[in-house]
């Protein structure tokens, strides 16, 4: 039963080819090769019910779907000649809803269902909500489409009642890491029922300007008959004609490189947040880029960013580079501050001086020669933690005379160097 009585009104925006006729509770639905688009100016009305049960029905089919086509533009005209998917979307928050608007701008019929109610939402936008998965189950829908935060992911796929669905349902997830849902599906689903992984590699923020040439990732992990494979087909297709980059991908290869772009990337957002970074009168680019990726970072849940730690096996390697990385450039800097440290040790400063002090080494003082030196003094030097990987780490036996910058400098004198 589908949980509240909704009108649609479908716009057709060019004059189409009519190749099916769909009924809905009594009502036709005329599917056209162009857009059907569902909006407020009607050319014609229907109205969907809540009782009795709907079901969505191909009354008249031009074509039969043909698969094990040869050429590409066979393939692409039978998929035009299918029947529509009727998709059920489970989890209808943001990322749900922006999914659902293009899977309906190619001619789909979007069913949803989630833990807050969208009815409004639906009946304003032509897509049917239930409140409950059973009965959106009972509608029989071609492909089951995950939406869902990563976290909630596995109680969602368990309450799904999987002996209401037909025979070829095709089961599709969104998640942003891709081996735990194919592991769960695995689990969960009779062979049966076909299986896609899927990321786009986009949501509202970064696909709100269209999708064309945003990367849609997708492995087939099991497809066991045309039927499915045509379901597939055309599932894909939807992202085809949205103009998205198609990279199939298993989902072994997704977590490693996503690991590594995406997680490393919200990582950093979440790092500089901490920050606090502001926009500043000066901004260059790189910074605005910063400014940019931060607000994106935040503006996304931390559940999201907690899923893609925990359900990647490869996310806390990532952390340890990201770790170690860290340290490399901070070396390299101290590092560099040691090898000028040492320089001046050698060339400028009179060794057995007592110059050589405290009093001497600090900024703007002046060596026995005449020159400044701009060195910070011995006990500043091993303050910094990570020029203690240079020098030994202080001991309070010593006397400041006896640290490595010293002692280093003692040795020098002593080779006479
Ligand atoms: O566009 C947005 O709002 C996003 O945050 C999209 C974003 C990302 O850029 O990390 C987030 C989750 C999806 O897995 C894919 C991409």
């Amino acid at each position: 039963m589908a949980s509240s009585a909704s009108s649609i009104f479908i716009q057709i925006r060019q004059q189409p080819k009519i190749n099916h006729v769909f009924e809905y509770n009594s009502c036709s639905i005329t599917r056209h090769n162009t857009d059907i688009v569902a909006g407020s100016k009607p050319n014609c009305r229907l109205s969907l019910r809540s009782s009795p049960p709907c079901k969505i029905q191909p009354i008249r089919s031009a074509h039969r779907p043909h698969i094990g086509l040869e050429s590409h533009e066979e393939k692409q005209q039978s998929l035009d000649n299918s029947p529509p998917l009727k998709i059920a979307i489970l989890g209808f928050g943001n990322f749900g809803q922006f999914m659902a608007k293009g899977i309906q701008r190619q001619g789909h019929i979007v069913l949803a269902t989630s833990r807050s109610d969208y009815s409004d939402y639906c009946r304003d936008n032509g897509m049917v909500f239930f409140r409950n998965v059973e009965e959106m189950c009972e509608e029989q829908p071609d492909v089951i489409l995950i939406c869902s935060s990563i976290l909630s992911m596995e109680s969602i796929v368990r309450a799904i009642p999987i002996h209401k669905l037909g025979p070829d349902t095709m089961f599709v997830d969104m998640l942003s890491v891709k081996q735990f849902p194919r592991n769960l599906f695995m689990e969960v689903l009779s062979s049966k029922f076909g299986i896609v992984c899927t990321h786009p590699m986009f949501g509202p923020e970064s696909g709100k300007n269209g999708w064309g040439k945003l990367p849609f990732v997708y492995d087939k992990v099991r497809i066991s008959n045309a039927v499915q494979q045509r379901k597939c087909n055309q599932f894909l297709s939807i992202f085809e004609k949205e103009d998205c980059e198609m990279v199939e991908m298993s989902c072994e290869e997704h977590d490693r490189h996503a690991a590594g772009s995406q997680f490393i990337t919200h990582t950093i957002g979440r790092i500089l947040s901490h920050l606090d970074i502001e926009s500043t009168p000066i901004n260059t680019k790189g910074y605005e880029t910063l400014l940019e990726l931060t607000e994106n970072t935040v503006s996304d849940s931390f559940d999201l960013y907690y899923g893609l730690f925990m359900y990647n096996m490869n996310a806390s390697e990532q952390i340890e580079n990201l770790d170690r990385a860290f340290e490399t450039v901070k070396q390299k800097l101290f590092g560099r501050l040691h090898d000028m440290l040492r320089k001046q040790i050698v060339e400028r400063v009179p060794m057995n001086s007592k110059e050589n002090g405290k009093e001497l080494v600090s900024a703007g003082k002046s060596s026995k020669h005449g020159s400044p030196l701009f060195l910070p003094n011995s006990q500043d030097m091993s303050d910094v933690s990570s020029f203690s990987s240079l020098a030994p780490p202080k001991s309070p036996k010593k006397q400041p005379s006896q640290t490595r910058r010293e002692e280093d400098s003692n040795r020098v004198q002593r080779t006479g160097m």
